[in-house]
């Protein structure tokens, strides 16, 4: 079902290789498709990269009983994971990530690429102070230039976190290759789970075939 392909050794990118992972992509690539349908497929998107990336969520065992015995199973770890949607497009695929995670907690990071100098920016920060311990989830639509992901993987690793796993809708290798530069030797996992990775970066930084401006996309142009 899944590609997995190995970047380095610290980070390490999923490719979700399904039939419905493409034919929702295609839709939402295609110019002609409208806001409300763009952000319905994000929505079954995410969930869909929800379930890989989660694999190697923390869980305790605990033992339930049934209406007819005893049955081991197994609940989330303590603290609960942490998702961070990088404003305003990874807002787009928030409620898709808590639908699966519905205890997780959500902190926020408001971060725009100026589009000159292709630098993230960031406008908004609202997470917890220690992140010891926990595992986080970045959800972003987009990976390009890989500045954006970097800078917003490296908040949370300041506050304390273990490890790392982002989604992302489309990655790009120019993208990937820089995350893979920035955290080199940082000895902290990192996962990029992706239903695409495209071909490369056009000359204005923007993925090739791509989707376009995902904020835009999802919201309007503002
Ligand atoms: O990999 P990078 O080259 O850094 O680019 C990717 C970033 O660009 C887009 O956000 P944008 O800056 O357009 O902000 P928006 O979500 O408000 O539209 C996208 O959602 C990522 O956050
Ligand atoms: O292709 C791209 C690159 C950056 N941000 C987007 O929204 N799309
Ligand atoms: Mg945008």
């Amino acid at each position: 079902m899944s590609d997995s392909l190995h970047v380095e050794n610290v980070m390490e990118t999923l490719v979700v290789d399904h039939p419905l992972v493409a034919h929702k992509l295609t839709t939402l690539r295609d110019v002609r498709t409208d806001s409300p349908t763009f952000r319905r497929l994000a929505d079954e998107l995410v969930t869909l990269l929800a379930y890989e990336a989660t694999r190697d969520v923390r869980v305790v065992d605990v033992t339930v009983e049934t209406p007819v015995a005893e049955a081991k199973g197994v609940r989330l770890a303590r603290p609960y994971p942490l998702v961070v949607p990088i404003l305003r497009a990874g807002l787009g695929m928030l409620e898709g990530m808590t639908r699966l995670l519905p205890t997780a907690e959500v902190g926020f990071l408001g971060m725009i690429r100026n589009e000159s100098t292709l630098q993230a920016e960031t406008y908004a920060t609202r997470l917890p102070d220690d992140l010891s311990g926990r595992q986080c989830y970045v959800v972003d639509p987009m990976l390009a230039t890989g500045g954006t992901l970097a800078a917003a993987i490296q908040f949370l690793f300041d506050r304390g976190a273990q490890d790392v796993t982002a989604l992302c809708l489309l990655a790009a290798p120019e993208g990937l290759a820089y995350m893979d530069r920035a955290f080199a030797g940082s000895g902290k996992p990192i996962r990029v789970v992706t239903a695409a990775l495209d071909e490369r970066l056009n000359e204005n930084g923007y993925i090739v075939p791509g989707l376009g401006d995902a904020g835009d996309r999802l919201y309007g142009v503002v």
